[in-house]
């Protein structure tokens, strides 16, 4: 479990996380959602410990990150799997390479250890004979999946991805969606995922945070939030027309 208890995060005198407050469980995808600036990318770089919050603390499955050593960091460092907005891929690499890149950073593993393990992610993620492509000769949906491959190459227990789905048409999107959530549940990983796409909240959100300025402003699920009459919420989620006629007929049912 993480437990994210109280964390502020400023830059300067901008304070951008107000004391947010947060449980996330293993084999659960949960989803934080928000306006642009509302403070999500910050909220994930914290568990990431990119940034360190100046008050609270986050707590994985019982270390605190306050307590930890250096090399206790490094190696919850190395139980984190972080798909990056846009992939992050490294396009003057081979796929494999890209995908190589933890193993060869964080594991003493010999080059055929890192070739089978390789080869195991990118089956795992649907992907055949790609080993030797640069990420440009793939298309923005294959490119999704290296960059889950390359997250889950460590075997990670929490998995964090800050909007998986840009650029990519809804059909895609839906895939990368349920490949997210499958590998969640089969390796009983804790997923956090930043998002924007509504379809995605309401197709894997198993857990959903709203962040609004820096506050947990809502928390439920895709089946609560139909419900909700928060305003802020549904000012969000029912911008659009399809989504107030979703809710209307859900809401009849
Ligand atoms: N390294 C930084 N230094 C200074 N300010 C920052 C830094 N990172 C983020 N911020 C500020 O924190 C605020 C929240 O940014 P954040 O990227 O978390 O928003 P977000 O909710 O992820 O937005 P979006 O949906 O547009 O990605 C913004 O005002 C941003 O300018």
């Amino acid at each position: 479990m993480i437990e994210v208890k109280d964390i502020h995060k400023s830059f300067g005198d901008h304070h951008i996380l107000k004391g947010v407050s947060a449980t996330f469980h293993k084999g659960q995808t949960s989803m934080i959602i928000g306006s642009s600036g509302s403070g999500k990318t910050v909220f994930l770089k914290c568990l990431l410990g990119l940034f360190a919050p100046e008050q609270g603390d986050i707590c994985y499955d019982d270390r605190y990150y306050s307590k930890m050593t250096l090399s206790e960091k490094r190696e919850l460092r190395k139980e984190i799997g972080m798909v990056f907005q846009g992939g992050a891929l490294f396009d003057s690499e081979t796929i494999e390479d890209n995908i190589k890149f933890p193993l060869k950073m964080f594991t003493d593993q010999t080059g055929e250890e890192m070739k089978e393990r390789v080869n195991f992610v990118l089956n795992r993620v649907h992907l055949e004979n790609v080993n030797d492509k640069f990420p440009a000769e793939l298309s923005g949906g294959m490119q999704k999946r290296v960059a889950i491959a390359r997250a889950i190459v460590m075997n990670p227990k929490y998995l964090f991805c800050d909007e998986p789905n840009s650029g990519l048409d809804p059909q895609t999107a839906i895939v990368i969606d349920n490949l997210i959530q499958e590998i969640t549940e089969e390796y009983q990983m804790i997923t956090i995922i930043n998002s924007h796409d509504m379809n995605s909240v309401m197709e894997i959100g198993e857990k959903i945070i709203f962040l609004k300025q820096g506050l947990k402003e809502w928390e439920g699920s895709y089946k609560t939030i139909f419900k909700t009459d928060n305003k802020a919420v549904t000012d969000f989620v029912y911008c659009s027309n399809l989504y107030k006629k979703v809710r209307e007929v859900y809401n009849k049912s």
